[in-house]
């Protein structure tokens, strides 16, 4: 990164004059003798480059060399809550495992919390060198200010070129507040990494609206910080013998203790999880009418699926918005997914192309959601879904 730099002892009141009528954003302000370059520069450098020479420069800064090799291993935050370990642990540290063989890492999962004894076991299932505990009543429950010490105490004592979250509300909120104590990078929704040579770490993921595919890198800083979607990745098998070590850590209780106070938790109810269906019957705007809803829900209980849809449905209250599939909603990796109606925008496709299986019905042989089926039906959807039912019900059509 660079700036500009104003050479005051060049600047007489004309030039001043002549500097604040080139900046098109009118950044550039004279007061009392002094030329200065407000908030609104967005640096475009017209001033440099059409101003009066040598008024103002553009100068690269400084920036100090980091030393890669003083940072070691790929740690995954260890979510657990009441006694569980959010699945999107194993996920990770499956992508750990892969990323680590690259420059020969070892691969840590961070957890914190309380009564850990039987998650750190079940950590060590997963193929990781070592377990970081941080074991204590005043973890018990998450408080974002609390396990942000937490994970800073972490990187501070064990130097971790990568940290790597779940993309989970608590991932969300923990993640870019560790990652600002250290002044480093932070990619959120990683779709794909790959580690380099150098250990930096290439964070892909899709920007612009799913227009492009950003590559992302943080070539002078560490750790490298990431979160991944729940289901973009796929959870290594659990290994009968257990691997790596534990390492206990201690905290000072000023640092575990939180500036919020739970005054009390709140069970929420119980709510569908489109992410974690097996079977999936998505509907999109190929439906004429909310009523025909009726034929698909009667379609998806047969098949013992859960109901989803794409945005625009959302967008017209036919659907709760936690059924949305893409970019804006949920990632699903069901065994099965029968889209019906759906144009396959990469918006969409990004949220669902994990699937293990996929069949589509549209009547535009060309829709691009054909690109990423496996079976396909071209035709009108409300020809195809009566036979298909009937023959779910064991009829003649
Ligand atoms: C920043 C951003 C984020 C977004 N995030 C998401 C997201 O997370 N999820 C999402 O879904 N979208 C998202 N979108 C919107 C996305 O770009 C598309 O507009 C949307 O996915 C299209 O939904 P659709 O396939 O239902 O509708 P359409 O694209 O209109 O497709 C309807 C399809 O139905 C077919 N059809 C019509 N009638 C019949 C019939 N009788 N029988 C069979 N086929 C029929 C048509 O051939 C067509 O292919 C996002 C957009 C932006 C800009």
């Amino acid at each position: 990164m660079g700036f500009l730099k104003v050479h005051q002892e060049s600047v007489t009141p004309e030039i001043a004059e002549k500097m604040c009528e080139i900046c098109p954003f009118h950044a550039i302000s004279y007061n009392e003798g002094k030329l200065e370059i407000g908030a609104g520069c967005k640096m475009c450098k017209l001033c440099v480059k059409n101003g009066v020479s040598g008024v103002v420069t553009y100068e690269e800064e400084e920036v100090e060399e980091i030393d890669k090799s003083l940072w070691n291993g790929i740690a995954v935050f260890a979510e657990w809550e009441d006694g569980k370990i959010h699945p999107v642990v194993y996920e990770l540290l499956g992508k750990a495992r892969e990323l680590a063989k690259v420059n020969a890492h070892p691969v840590y999962a961070l957890l914190v919390g309380c009564g850990l004894e039987d998650a750190t076991e079940e950590l060590r299932h997963y193929g990781v060198d070592c377990v970081y505990c941080y074991d204590a009543e005043l973890l018990q429950e998450y408080q974002v200010d609390s396990y942000a010490n937490v994970v800073g105490d972490f990187v501070e004592k064990v130097h971790p070129s990568v940290m790597m979250f779940g993309a989970t509300v608590k991932g969300r909120s923990l993640a870019p507040r560790a990652a600002a104590r250290f002044h480093t990078g932070l990619t959120a929704d990683c779709t794909v990494l790959e580690m380099k040579d150098n250990t930096d770490l290439v964070q892909i993921r899709p920007a612009f609206g799913g227009n492009i595919m950003a590559q992302i890198i943080t070539p002078n800083s560490r750790p490298q910080f990431c979160t991944v979607r729940y289901k973009v990745f796929s959870a290594p098998k659990r290994t009968d013998e257990v691997s790596g070590h534990i390492e206990k850590m201690v905290l000072t209780e000023e640092k575990m203790q939180s500036k919020v106070q739970l005054e009390k938790k709140i069970e929420k109810p119980k709510t569908i999880d489109i992410a974690e269906a097996d079977v999936i019957v998505a509907v999109g705007r190929g439906l004429q009418s909310q009523n025909d809803l009726t034929l698909v829900q009667e379609f998806a209980d047969k098949l013992g699926a859960q109901m989803a849809c794409t945005r625009p449905l959302i967008e017209a209250g036919w659907f709760d918005p936690k059924r949305q599939i893409g970019l804006s909603g949920r990632t699903v990796k069901p065994k099965l997914i029968i889209t019906i109606g759906i144009s396959g925008s990469v918006q969409f496709v990004a949220g669902m192309k994990g699937a293990e299986c996929i069949v589509a019905i549209n009547q535009d042989k060309n829709a691009s959601i054909f690109d990423v089926a496996h079976y396909c039906f071209v035709g009108d959807l409300y020809e195809i879904l009566p036979q298909l039912l009937a023959q779910l019900k064991g009829g003649t059509k």
